[in-house]
């Protein structure tokens, strides 16, 4: 079974996608950590805004060594939005997570265009979303505990800054797919968003 997971920033796409990966035993990519590492090689070269550069960024890309604790930091989101604008950087990174999804008994991704264009065949799709507001505080609570110095107010700003860019692009933009599940996590704590999403999935397993 190939579970597509999409979302805003911080919605709880990849929470919930590892739990479900744990749960079916699936193995799991986190996409967004493709397009972080791809914005911090530019980063690094001062090449941000060059799209030759992150084109050959992706290509080259060692998913084997991506280390999700230096990637997840509130500056690298920020660059992975930039370049994943780029539609050769999507190009050159969809061969590994197509190859991902194609493993035998299935996998979960987690990003923005999973259930849109990675895997449009998807068993079950989530587009799991709650408001800037609670995903900034969640997002911000995430931040200071990994030592980040970011203000609430910044964390909120970069979210709506992020989503929009991410909405607005002509290169596989963040929508809803049509046979996806929205999941608002709003109100929900972790064991309630992940019991909804496994009734979700269970629903969508046993074909109804
Ligand atoms: N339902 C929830 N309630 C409270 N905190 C949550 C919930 N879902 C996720 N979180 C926390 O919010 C932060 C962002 O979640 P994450 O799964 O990384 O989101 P995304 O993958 O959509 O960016 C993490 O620190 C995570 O532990
Ligand atoms: N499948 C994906 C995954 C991420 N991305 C981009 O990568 C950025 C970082 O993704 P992420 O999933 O790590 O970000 P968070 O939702 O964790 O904040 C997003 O803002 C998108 O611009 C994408 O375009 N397509």
């Amino acid at each position: 079974m190939v579970i597509a997971i999409d979302g805003p920033a911080a919605s709880g796409k990849g929470t919930l996608a590892r739990r479900l990966a744990a749960y079916y035993g699936l193995p799991h990519l986190d996409t967004g950590l493709l397009y972080r590492a791809v914005g911090a090689i530019v980063l690094a070269q001062g090449r941000l805004q060059d799209e030759a550069a992150a084109v050959e960024a992706a290509r080259t890309l060692d998913v084997a060594a991506l280390d999700p604790d230096t990637l997840r930091t509130a500056e690298l989101g920020e660059a992975a939005s930039v370049v994943a604008a780029r539609g050769g950087v999507r190009a050159a990174l969809l061969d590994l997570q197509h190859r991902f999804a194609a493993q035998p008994g299935g996998a979960v991704l987690d990003g923005r265009d999973i259930g849109t264009v990675i895997c449009p065949k998807a068993q079950a799709k989530l587009f799991v979303t709650a408001t800037p507001e609670v995903r900034a505080e969640r997002r911000h609570r995430e931040l200071i505990g990994r030592g980040e110095d970011i203000a609430y107010a910044a964390v909120l700003a970069d979210i709506r800054k992020r989503d929009e860019r991410d909405s607005a692009r002509a290169a596989a933009p963040l929508v809803q797919a049509d046979d996806a599940v929205l999941l608002d996590t709003s109100a929900l704590d972790i064991a309630q968003a992940f019991e909804a999403a496994l009734a979700i999935v269970e629903a969508r397993r046993r074909g109804s």
